[in-house]
């Protein structure tokens, strides 16, 4: 048996980020940024108007002093008007302000006020005396040209976008979001919305699986269920053109396991066995194909703690983000309980400000996928402890 820090070691060594790809911003949102966007200018670009009003000499600009209006400015304007003792300049929110200038009175700060006509007025006369550098946004003092705007990594959000474009740049390196397919083994296992025979159930682990692969930057390429049959999945397997697969079912040591019987050894495929409960009997590797697959066991509560603790990270590592793990936050216990130790435990849990309680009765128990709806964390009992006690400290990674 392997350590779950082990596994993951394995697994994330197999599943770097997908090469970057150039891409329109306009066609970024939700992404990864592949390399880190630089201000081609500062940003602001020059000094410009926080106001709409007048760009004066401070020192002439006491109150009741009036002013000759020499020239108007509107944004988008180039010009850069002299202004000599005495003299203003019109000037509007977002246009450059004249090199002359140290400081803008406000429309409102002025005998005129906001009665603004389309002509520049030939005076005006100030009524509240500017600071120095009045409504003056100077160049660069969001950030200076050649630093950074969004680093690598960055999941491109509106935020993101909008300082990269105001940086300069149009198309950008991204990475592609992984391509995933997901396969359902057992025969099993039918529709739910189907009525079961004796024997079948309602097939949950691709619709868990969807959602979680989705949920963490990737994207579903193909759902298929496949039953308990070797050329089945064989057929299933070779008409793949993804970036990564997850198999769940058929991983253990039954007659009918045909996951491991497919594809163990294939590949750099293994099987093995994690010290983790749930979640005990692990596949993975890269396929023939160089693409890799996690066989996971068909458990649905195995499914939802190996997608955390495996493919969550190795998905976002290949979607080129760099915080790829939940954050992990110490709790109370609010109830104990016993468990047999030798594998850690990886339990369902419901937390708060201060406490955490397992979500379900039965504990970690692999098949009690209803549980899972209440759980908003796991928690992880290390594997030498075998009892938890009402008002121990707990290690509690969080879900949402
Ligand atoms: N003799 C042994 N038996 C088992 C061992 C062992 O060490 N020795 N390990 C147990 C552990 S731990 C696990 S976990 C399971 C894993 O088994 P498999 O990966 O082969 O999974 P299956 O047998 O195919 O299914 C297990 C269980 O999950 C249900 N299932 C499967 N797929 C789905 C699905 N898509 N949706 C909903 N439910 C699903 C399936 O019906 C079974 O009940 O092996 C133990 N056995
Ligand atoms: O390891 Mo299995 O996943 O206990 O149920």
């Amino acid at each position: 048996m392997i350590t779950v820090d082990e596994h993951r070691a394995r697994v994330l060594a197999a599943a770097p980020p997908l090469p970057a790809i150039a891409q329109l911003i306009s066609d970024s949102t939700g992404l990864v940024l592949a390399e880190d966007v630089v201000n081609r200018w500062p940003v602001p670009l020059f000094d410009n108007s926080g106001m709409d009003g007048y760009a004066v000499h401070r020192a002439d600009a006491t109150v009741g002093a009036t002013l000759r209006v020499v020239a108007d400015v509107p944004a988008g304007s180039p010009e850069d008007p002299a202004m000599a003792a005495g003299e203003a300049v019109r000037i509007m929110t977002g246009a450059p302000v004249p090199t002359a200038a140290d400081a803008v009175v406000p429309l409102e700060h002025t005998d005129l006020g906001t009665a603004i006509s389309e002509a520049a007025p030939e005076t005006i006369t100030i009524t509240v005396e500017p600071k120095e550098h009045a409504h003056i946004r100077r160049t660069g003092e969001d950030t200076p040209a050649g630093s950074v705007a969004v680093a690598a990594g960055t999941v491109l959000g509106p935020w993101q976008l909008s300082a990269i474009a105001s940086a300069g740049h149009e198309t950008i390196l991204v990475h592609r979001k992984p391509r995933v397919a997901i396969i359902s083994t057992g025969s099993e296992l039918i529709d739910p919305s189907g009525t079961p025979e004796r024997g079948q159930i309602p097939e949950s682990n691709s619709v868990l699986l969807a959602a979680a692969v989705t949920q963490a930057g990737a994207e579903v390429a193909a759902v298929t269920r496949v039953p308990d049959d070797e050329h089945a999945l064989r057929s299933v397997l070779t008409g793949l053109d993804v970036d990564a697969a997850i198999l769940t079912g058929g991983a253990s040591v039954g007659a009918f396991d045909i996951v491991k019987a497919v594809l163990d050894g294939t590949g750099s495929i293994e099987f093995t066995t994690v010290a983790m409960q749930p979640g005990k009997p692990q596949g993975f590797g890269l396929t023939e194909f160089g693409v890799p697959a996690f066989c996971l066991p068909g458990n649905p509560v195995s499914v939802a703690v190996s997608f955390e603790m495996f493919v969550r990270p190795a998905l976002r590592q290949m979607a080129g983000l760099h915080d790829i793990d939940r954050p992990r936050v110490i709790r109370t216990a609010a109830a104990s309980w016993r468990r047999k130790p030798g594998r850690v435990q990886i339990l369902p849990v419901v937390f708060d400000d201060e406490t955490v309680r397992p979500a379900s009765r039965g504990g970690s128990g692999s098949h009690l996928v209803t549980s899972l709806a209440d759980a908003t964390a796991l928690a992880l009992i290390p594997a030498d402890v075998d009892h938890v006690s009402e008002g121990d400290r707990v290690t509690v990674m969080v879900l949402s």
